[in-house]
């Protein structure tokens, strides 16, 4: 295998329940179907071990990464697929009283190649009432994760990450042509910025954007978005989800990434710029690290 050669990837589409061994057998059912159909590299969506309703449940059954039984499960999948095998995230206990929003990518051989930490925390509340406080439960991460793949380097984020596309940028610019970001997005926002925020990321960074999402009705109520997406450099969907759990694949050319970025080379077109405010005077000036 190399970077000139073409691949399978698939997204495993999860309705993630609020408990970790239906969730593995879940998830593993779909993993096989991928590998049935073909699939190389296999990505799941944001937490596809367990969705909790509240802290003092998701605190009972969260296990340290040491312990974790759908690490361990899906390490020994992966090695016997001989795939690789992204788990798009499991909720860990990283001490008695913090959780953390990891993502592992696993090698062919069932070891973990790379794993990611969620950076940005979902603190909001919607309109209708619907209210999410990630923050409260979770640490952040802090630092951005990339990682060599057969086919190209792949960077590893998670969900309302997408918001944030300094992030992309910096991963395309340290060379990723593949980026992930596995999801739990609300129906509500999903509807409204989903598509266009993972096909703007794809567009601007000249990469593959792989997002393997959860979909529909959650045994803890919450609703999903759906809509797994695989999008090419050029901003095409060349694979979609609806709202049932599933798999979804594209053969994936990595050389579509130079293609793209030669047609539009925006990546090599940043630029540093100021801000100023002319009537605020030379203390108001701010320097951005930005493209322009
Ligand atoms: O808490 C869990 O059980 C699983 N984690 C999630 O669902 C996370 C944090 S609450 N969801 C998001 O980041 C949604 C982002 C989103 O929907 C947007 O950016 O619009």
């Amino acid at each position: 295998m190399s970077a000139d050669q073409t691949f399978t990837a698939a997204m495993v589409q999860m309705r993630t329940g609020l408990l970790p061994e239906p969730s593995l057998e879940q998830g593993t059912k779909l993993i096989r179907e991928a590998v049935a159909q073909g699939a190389d590299y296999v990505l799941t969506p944001e937490v596809s071990n367990m969705m909790q309703l509240n802290r003092k449940a998701l605190f009972e059954h969260l296990a340290s990464e040491e312990d974790d039984l759908s690490l361990k499960a899906y390490r020994a999948l992966a090695a016997e697929l001989k795939i690789h095998l992204h788990i798009g995230s499991l909720a860990l206990r990283a001490s008695p009283e913090r959780a953390v929003n990891r993502s592992f990518l696993i090698g062919p051989d069932g070891n973990v190649i790379a794993c990611y930490d969620k950076i940005h925390m979902f603190d909001i509340d919607l309109p209708d009432g619907e209210s999410y406080r990630e923050s409260a439960n979770y640490q952040p991460g802090e630092t951005a994760v990339i990682s060599d793949l057969p086919w190209g380097r792949i960077g590893l984020t998670i969900c309302y990450d997408v918001r944030f596309p300094a992030l992309y940028r910096a991963l395309a610019e340290s060379g990723a042509s593949f980026l992930t970001v596995p999801s739990a997005f609300t129906r509500k926002t999903g509807e409204a910025h989903w598509h266009v925020l993972l096909r703007a990321r794809a567009i601007e960074t000249g990469c593959f954007v792989f997002a393997a999402a959860q979909g529909g009705m959650h045994e803890n109520k919450r609703e999903t978005f759906g809509h797994s997406l695989i999008v090419a450099p050029w901003g095409e969907v060349l694979a979609e989800g609806g709202v049932e759990p599933g798999v979804f694949l594209a053969t994936i050319d990595p050389a579509k990434v130079e293609t793209a970025r030669k047609t539009v080379p925006s990546l090599q077109h940043g630029r540093r710029f100021s801000v100023v405010d002319p009537k605020a005077g030379p203390e108001h000036l701010h320097l951005v690290r930005g493209s322009a």
